[in-house]
């Protein structure tokens, strides 16, 4: 639009004249008149723009859709249009064979016949030849099965654009809000089931994985697995039509991981197109074989006669196999946890450190890690205007710095608002996935405190839309390591200054209240002590992941530091949650340097270094006991948080931690004293 200088607007044309209505009309008032003419033939016509080049609806409608161009120029080949078209067939045939193959029932001989497309598109219907024979030819036989003569569509790898599109079609409860986002509903599920998470244990995993008391792995045989994937599968098999991502895990082109995501619904596929890493469509083309498959059957449940399961929900992992079978939740995080339990497993193993946290990096390069359990704070600080954005909640620590491990961000969105949190209010638009939210019916504008479905709503969107993201998103080493808690208590300062044997106490202590709805059935903060600020997905014992981490802080100089993100003045019911502006400052002065420099105290009991003054936070409140109008209250409060920190560690106690005994001493007496 643009004005005519007399304060009237106009369109401009793709010539950049203003448009009037035909070659000899004038339109003084910008509207096009509507002019009628004689032609030679007598009729009549409104001919103001040249006729649509269809003779028929439906040939209209083809013009709508340009078909995608192919991406990259086939390698091997002189460019003749016939090798071109015959490497494509080939192209296209090995991935329809390898999806057959990721789909293959393990008791029957083939894979599924699978063909690209949409079935409810008519002009994608398979012809004979685009079925997939495998070794064997189809010859029917009395052990066929109706499944074996039925295709299985594959939507592969389909655009944010189709995906909303599929989900709207075809899943109730699929909306587009006002913003652009597709809100989704995840079931009955809202939160994780880690009750239901479990682990094939065999000869290799018996040694190697951390089994038994406080362990999140739940032990599964080999053959139940194998009973829950062909139940996956068959379900799978048995729809129109199921959904197929192949993408990537960790931003570190060493140590990345292809992974496979089969699933049923539009809402997992787009999920996973968010917060795996999309590859570009030359990487696509030279994907070759996963690394690692996850089966998401989440709306048909397990089979509670199947041996070791305990409800209808079953989340299983077997390592040896590089496969994951989801049965019975829709919940889609169970989905990127999964993949990060694979993560804690195949990285150690490298020698890489996999931490539940989030990251991010100064404009001088100075990177800072932040740990803690779920509803923490780890990707609301990280998500920091004046910060690149490396990653909200999966990274790998290296040899050569810090990398993420997704491509995208799964943002907490209760009482979500857009002056607090405005980059991650702003991501959530065309492509973003709301689950579980409340809408107005009519404007589709989004009310973020109804809790309704549940407490943990959440938004998931590709990294990227955070403006100012680090992208590829890897890091030097860091300089800050900040453990955040959510101090439900009410007694933790807002933030503590920690020597390397505290931060190792609070690493493997892991102490938060969780917040409501994360893990099904939790409804109200409690006390919560999770190893390495993530025991739901580690796969080794603490103490590998702490060693680690120790040595690495040490190496290059690293220093932790103690904040919660919980309540003051005190405990949930009576106290109020620290404002967040007022942890930003906090973590200001972390990043900045100058609480480094700033002058310290120690607390009682937990033998904390607290700041006397930090800029733009009220000083009374860094010392919690200020903030209580009851002291006495305080203090019994203090020692029973320390209690049941000292309780947690008792099973701690017998492990030796990194080479140095030393440190596993040190370790033991960082806790609190009374
Ligand atoms: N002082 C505070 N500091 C940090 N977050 C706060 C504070 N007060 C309130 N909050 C709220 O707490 C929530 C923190 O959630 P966030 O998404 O950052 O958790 P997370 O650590 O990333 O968890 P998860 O691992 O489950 O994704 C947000 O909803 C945020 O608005
Ligand atoms: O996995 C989820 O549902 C959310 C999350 O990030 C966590 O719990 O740490
Ligand atoms: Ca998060
Ligand atoms: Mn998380």
């Amino acid at each position: 639009m643009a004005s005519n200088g007399n304060g009237e607007f106009t369109f401009a044309n793709g010539n950049g004249t203003a448009a009037v209505a035909n070659g000899n009309g004038t339109a003084r008032n910008g509207l096009a008149k509507i002019q009628t003419q004689k032609k030679g033939n007598g009729m009549c016509h409104d001919d103001s723009t040249p006729p649509v080049k269809a003779q028929t609806i439906d040939e209209l409608h083809s013009l709508q859709k340009k078909k995608s161009a192919p991406t990259t120029p086939i390698k091997g080949t002189q460019g003749g249009a016939f090798a071109i078209t015959l490497s494509e067939v080939e192209r296209q045939k090995q991935q329809l064979q390898s999806i057959s193959a990721s789909l293959a029932s393990l008791t029957r001989e083939t894979g599924p016949k699978v063909v690209r497309g949409d079935p409810a598109k008519q002009s994608e219907t398979p012809k004979v030849s685009s079925h997939v024979s495998h070794h064997h030819h189809f010859t029917p036989t009395i052990s066929v099965s109706d499944s074996a003569l039925k295709f299985t569509h594959v939507l592969y790898n389909l655009s944010p654009a189709e995906l909303y599109e599929q989900a709207i079609k075809y899943e109730k409860g699929s909306f587009i809000t006002s913003t652009g986002a597709l809100a989704t509903l995840s079931g009955a599920k809202t939160g994780r089931s880690p009750r239901d998470k479990r682990v094939v244990k065999d000869d290799t995993t018996e040694d190697e994985l951390w089994w038994g008391r406080g362990s999140p792995n739940i032990e599964m045989d080999e053959h139940t697995f194998m009973v829950n994937r062909e139940r996956a599968v068959d379900y799978l098999n048995s729809l129109d039509k199921v959904f197929v991502n192949d993408q990537f895990l960790n931003w570190d082109p060493e140590n990345r991981i292809k992974v496979r995501i089969v699933s049923a619904r539009a809402y997992h596929s787009l999920f996973m197109h968010n917060m795996c890493i999309r590859p570009t469509p030359e990487e696509l083309e030279n994907f070759g074989t996963p690394d690692f498959t996850i089966y998401n059957a989440g709306q048909f449940p397990c089979n509670r006669y199947t041996h070791y399961m305990t409800s209808s929900t079953s989340i299983d992992l077997n390592l040896a196999r590089r496969e994951m079978v989801i049965l019975g939740t829709m919940y889609a995080g169970e989905m990127k946890k999964g993949l990060f339990s694979v993560m804690h497993y195949l990285m150690p193993k490298r020698q890489i450190l996999s931490l539940h946290s989030g990251c991010n990096m100064g404009k001088d390069g100075d990177v800072a890690l932040f740990f803690g359990l779920s509803g923490t704070g780890k990707t609301t600080l990280s998500t920091d205007h004046n910060r690149y954005l490396i990653g909200d909640d999966e990274h790998c620590w290296t040899e050569n710095g810090v990398s993420n491990i997704e491509g995208g961000c799964y943002a907490k969105c209760i009482d979500l608002s857009g002056e607090k949190e405005p980059d991650i209010w702003n991501a959530i638009k065309f492509g973003a996935v709301l689950e579980n939210i409340v809408f107005d019916e009519h404007t589709r504008e989004v009310d973020y405190s109804d809790k309704s479905v549940t407490e943990n709503t959440r938004a998931a969107y590709p990294i990227e839309y955070i403006p100012n993201a680090k992208i590829p998103c890897v890091g030097p080493h860091p300089k800050n390591v900040i453990l955040l808690a959510c101090d439900a208590f009410g007694v933790l300062p807002p933030v503590s200054k920690l020597n390397l044997a505290q931060t190792m106490y609070h690493f493997i202590s892991g102490y938060t209240a969780l917040v409501a709805g994360t893990e099904d059935g939790i409804k109200e903060p409690t006390a919560t002590f999770s190893a390495c600020f993530g025991a739901a997905f580690i796969m080794l014992h603490p103490t590998k992941y702490a060693a680690m981490l120790a040595d690495k802080m040490l190496k290059h100089g690293a220093t932790g530091w103690l904040v919660n993100t919980g309540w003051s003045g005190g405990s949930y019911g009576s106290g109020k949650r620290i404002k967040l502006p007022y942890t930003r400052r906090i973590i200001d002065a972390i990043h900045d340097g100058s609480l480094l420099n700033a002058k310290y105290k120690k607390t009682e009991v937990f033998g904390l270094e607290i700041p006397t003054e930090v800029e733009g936070v009220p000083s009374e409140i860094l010392d919690p006991v200020n903030t209580w109008s009851d002291k006495d209250a305080h203090n019994e409060t203090l020692l029973k948080l320390a209690g049941l920190f000292k309780r947690n560690f008792e099973t701690f106690t017998n492990y030796k931690i990194g080479k140095d005994n030393k440190l596993t001493e040190e370790i033991l007496a960082a806790g609190p004293n009374f």
